[in-house]
């Protein structure tokens, strides 16, 4: 597989376009120009990446137009633009003339890694819509499972929406997902916000094998994870999660002093989850404010997840711990997450941004 092409970064934030105009990226007259690095990548280790043209521009007018890049249709080259939703970032696929995803969950690793690939936390496909919705979200995790839905990657993908269509300012889309239907709305600032529907708490439908209280929900509910005995709360948002606030040692955590890498995958693959889970770990600062990590199911440590977060608040109310409106803070930024009542939906605000686009030839 060799990258190939060009690949268009978007600016730096000190130099980022307005709001308004951050909606087509691609159009900017002074976006960085990679056309080059041959030399540089040619002495890379892996003999298939390569990245083709040869000089590099800054503050170039374009020299490809978004439509003609990704109205390319070379059968060799899967064109794509790589997002980023706080810094939980996707390969994009404009597979909007096939109902079938255009590369392989194998393909997607690869694509995927970020020393041999591209580098990215999933692969995103752009599909054609099924029982009257605009659109069909797919996505394939860096490991290429397919989990049912993605929070930061369903903003990412409205964005996408809108460039492949060259649609402005506030759009809504409705969108099937793994998870049911997905609505994310473009404000005119430029994020997303997206309804993300009712969370699941039935453990079974989780699924956990943990305990049930009463309502058949896990919560509060103890489990040994490596010997350490840990309270968490599971929340399906389409996907499976995990939240913990604390454990036996600890019942408020700092979530900075965790080892992630170590105890994440203890979680993902644990005996109680039949489908694994992500899995959040969460500090309380006040009712309003939270702030998480999270080990992803497929992906590893990553800087942030939306489903993650809306997980999160509907834990930490459940728990007591917090309101229904809450800031969560990840690593990569903070969320605005509220789990409404009236509707029981929840619903999820944050930036979603172009990192590149390029060619890989497949
Ligand atoms: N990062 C995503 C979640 C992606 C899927 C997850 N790894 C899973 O397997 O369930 C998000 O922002 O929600």
């Amino acid at each position: 597989m060799a990258i190939a092409a060009a690949i268009f970064l978007s600016l730096p934030p000190q130099i980022r376009r307005s709001p308004a105009s951050i909606a087509a990226p691609f159009r900017s007259t002074s976006s960085l120009h990679f056309d080059s690095f041959r030399s540089n990548f040619s002495s890379l280790k892996n003999p298939n990446l390569r990245v083709s043209a040869s000089s590099m521009s800054i503050g170039t007018p374009e020299k490809i137009s978004t439509t003609s890049f990704l109205d390319r249709r070379e059968s060799r080259f899967l064109h794509f633009v790589k997002y980023h939703g706080l810094g939980n970032d996707f390969i994009l696929v404009d597979n909007r003339d096939s109902t079938e995803p255009s590369i392989t969950p194998e393909q997607a690793v690869k694509l995927c890694d970020r020393n041999f690939g591209i580098g990215a936390d999933g692969v995103i496909f752009a599909m054609p819509g099924v029982n009257g919705t605009d659109y069909t979200m797919r996505i394939f995790n860096s490991d290429g499972s397919e989990p049912e839905m993605c929070g930061n990657g369903v903003r990412c993908f409205a964005r996408f929406i809108a460039e492949l269509e060259n649609l402005h300012g506030k759009q809504s889309f409705t969108v099937h997902t793994g998870a049911g239907l997905i609505v994310p709305e473009i404000q005119e600032d430029g994020k997303v916000k997206v309804d993300m529907g009712e969370p699941i708490l039935k453990a079974s439908d989780v699924p956990t094998k943990l305990p049930a209280n009463k309502d058949q929900a896990a919560v509060k509910a103890d489990i040994n994870v490596d010997g350490v005995t840990w309270n968490v709360t599971c929340v399906s948002m389409g996907n499976p999660h995990c939240v913990t606030f604390g454990n036996r040692q600890s019942q408020n955590l700092t979530v900075d002093e965790l080892n992630l890498a170590a105890i994440g995958p203890k979680f993902e693959h644990h005996e109680m989850f039949p489908a694994r889970t992500n899995t959040e770990f969460v500090e309380v600062f006040s009712h309003e404010h939270l702030k998480m990590r999270v080990w992803e199911r497929g992906a590893g440590a990553t800087l942030a997840c939306g489903t993650g977060a809306c997980a999160v608040v509907v834990a930490a109310v459940l728990e007591g711990r917090a309101g229904r409106s809450c800031m969560v803070d990840l690593a990569g930024g903070p969320l605005d997450i509220e789990w409404k009542e009236e509707d029981n939906h929840v619903y999820m605000t944050g930036p979603a941004e172009v990192v590149f686009y390029g060619s890989v030839a497949v």
